[in-house]
């Protein structure tokens, strides 16, 4: 299993690079690694497991994180509540967006990243809504119309298979400066 001493952080030139497409069907390595990033997330957000292990909990891990370039990333958004069940659980190859909503969205506390160990503060403006075409661990291909968290945390792991960073898209000018078209997500 994956431990934090296992993720790379920034500066790493993998989380710098363009990943390459996933081939299906999946070979042996590709699928452990597809099931280790998603092992990683379901472990980090255990309390006593993420305790026991010191791992950050995540809710999206993609594979240059673990420095495999590859056009791969699992995705673990929780329910809204303890016993719900997850927003989306899932392991996302080649994944592209389709179409998007004229209006941006941004989390209301900004973004951290798994990579990126200091915090840099400012909202991070993405789509609010968005259409997404990816390959599942079957190699079937999946199309999904996402809005507001979701959204995000697919934008933020699909941003990781180009190399870009969230900070990369905050205004260092005025990392907290609002604007009109841009819905705020709590
Ligand atoms: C960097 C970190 C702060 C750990 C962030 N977690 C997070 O924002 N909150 C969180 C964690 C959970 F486990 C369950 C939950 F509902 C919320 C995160 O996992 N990522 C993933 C990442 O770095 N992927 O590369 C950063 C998020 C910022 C916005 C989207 C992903
Ligand atoms: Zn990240």
């Amino acid at each position: 299993m994956y431990l934090m001493k296992d993720i790379t952080r920034d500066g790493d030139p993998v989380l710098r690079q363009e990943a390459a497409d996933v081939q299906f069907p999946l070979s042996a390595e590709d699928r452990k690694l597809a099931d280790d990033m998603m092992e990683y997330l379901v472990i980090s957000q255990d309390e006593t497991e993420n305790e026991k292990y010191k791992l950050r909990p995540g809710v999206g891990l993609a594979a240059p994180q673990v420095g495999e370039s590859k056009r791969m990333a699992a995705i673990l958004v929780p329910g809204e509540f303890e016993d719900d069940e997850p927003l989306f659980k899932g392991v996302i190859s080649n994944p592209v967006i389709i179409s998007h909503s004229v209006q941006d969205g941004a989390l209301d506390m900004g973004e951290g990243c798994l990579s990126v160990d200091e915090d840099v503060a400012g909202f991070v403006p993405r789509h609010d809504r968005i259409t997404v075409r990816y390959q599942n661990l079957d190699g079937e291909t999946v199309k999904l119309r996402l809005k507001d968290y979701p959204a995000i945390v697919f934008q933020h792991e699909m941003d990781h298979l180009h190399g870009v960073l969230y900070y990369d898209h905050i205004n260092q000018a005025e990392p907290w400066a609002e604007s009109e078209d841009v819905k705020y997500i709590k």
